[in-house]
């Protein structure tokens, strides 16, 4: 369950009573998501999410997440909206942890998408780029590719516990990806985590984006091989090209990828595959003593990336060159 921290109720009355939003009704901790502690919040104001950041969230980037999901919802992009504190800040401080409170967006996410649910991502990815960018802050990737090779050291050559050949495959990759990596894509705003967990659907109709705190700037198309590796692989490992065709279809319809995006999609969806089996990888091997978050198998993503190392061009995920 993913409450890391705890809250008392004088702390909570206490961190309630900087905001406008009336009484508390009722505040539980939710069993989902990985990084933080969230809480779903009634008051007399309404329902609400409460978050108190954790390990890989730092203080100084909270301003870019909050203010970003601020920014898109005030251009009509489905997302959670930061609810402000009586002193016009968005960031408060509870149990030890900085803390917000964003508004509850209704949906569900689907464990087994299909076409249509890529379909719609693919439409709400190209609208999220695009209003993203008049957005004024900037925030560097910190799991690109410079930070894969220090977060795969910190694993202490432990990889071959998980499988046997693994440490080899990823120094092999670091090696190529580390000279080859794209530059000078278009870029922007992106999401960086638009896993299924994170898009909410309601009778199949996309219903909004969550969970911005993985958001930074880089390349666009980096972002659509992030989904493309999340959405578009069964559970086997095996991949989809329909979806995959239903996702970049519906992208392009709102945002043309240019030659070089096209040209370059096989790299970055390694890359892509890379940065998350590291991290399931270093989640895999330091799994706090009595946790109750189940971390994610690094080898799905070994899979994926084994797949998109034999991938020559973009048609091979079903676009037309
Ligand atoms: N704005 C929101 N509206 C409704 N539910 C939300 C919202 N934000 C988070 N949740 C719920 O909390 C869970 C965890 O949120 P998430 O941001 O993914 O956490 P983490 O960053 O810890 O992975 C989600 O799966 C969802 O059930
Ligand atoms: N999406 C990542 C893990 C991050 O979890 P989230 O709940 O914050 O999306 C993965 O699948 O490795």
């Amino acid at each position: 369950m993913a409450v890391y921290t705890e809250v008392s109720d004088e702390a909570l009355e206490a961190f309630l009573a900087e905001y406008e939003i009336g009484g508390l009704l009722s505040c539980k901790g939710i069993a989902e998501g990985v990084e933080n502690s969230n809480f779903m919040l009634h008051t007399d104001g309404g329902s609400f999410i409460l978050t108190l950041y954790e390990k890989r969230v730092h203080a100084e980037d909270l301003p870019f997440f909050l203010g970003l999901m601020n920014h898109l919802a005030a251009k009509g992009l489905k997302c959670p909206v930061p609810i402000k504190r009586k002193d016009g800040e968005f960031l408060g401080a509870l149990a030890g942890r900085p803390a917000a409170i964003i508004s509850f967006l209704e949906g569900m996410s689907v464990h087994r998408p299909q076409a249509k649910h890529c379909r719609e991502l693919g439409a709400a990815m190209a609208r999220f780029h695009l209003a993203g960018q008049d957005f004024p802050l900037t925030r560097a990737n910190s799991l690109s590719v410079d930070q894969w090779r220090p977060l795969y050291l910190s694993c202490e050559g432990r990889a071959d516990e998980v499988q046997k050949g693994l440490a080899r495959d990823i120094e092999a990759e670091l090696d190529a990806l580390e000279k080859i990596w794209p530059q000078n894509l278009p870029r922007g705003v992106i999401h960086a985590d638009a896993f299924p967990d994170n898009v909410f659907f309601i009778h199949d109709e996309l219903s909004g984006l969550i969970d911005f705190y993985f958001a930074c700037t880089d390349a666009f198309a980096y972002d659509l091989a992030i989904c493309l590796n999340a959405w578009c692989f069964e559970k086997d490992g095996a991949f989809n090209a329909t979806k995959a065709r239903a996702l970049f279809q519906a992208y392009q319809q709102v945002r043309p990828l240019t030659d070089a995006e096209l040209k370059a999609l096989p790299l970055l969806a390694r890359g892509s595959a890379l940065r998350f089996l590291l991290t399931r990888l270093y989640d895999w091997l330091n799994q706090p003593p009595g946790a109750l978050v189940k971390p994610k198998d690094p080898r799905d993503y070994w899979k994926r990336l084994r797949f998109h190392r034999d991938v020559k061009s973009a048609a091979a995920y079903g676009i037309d060159e």
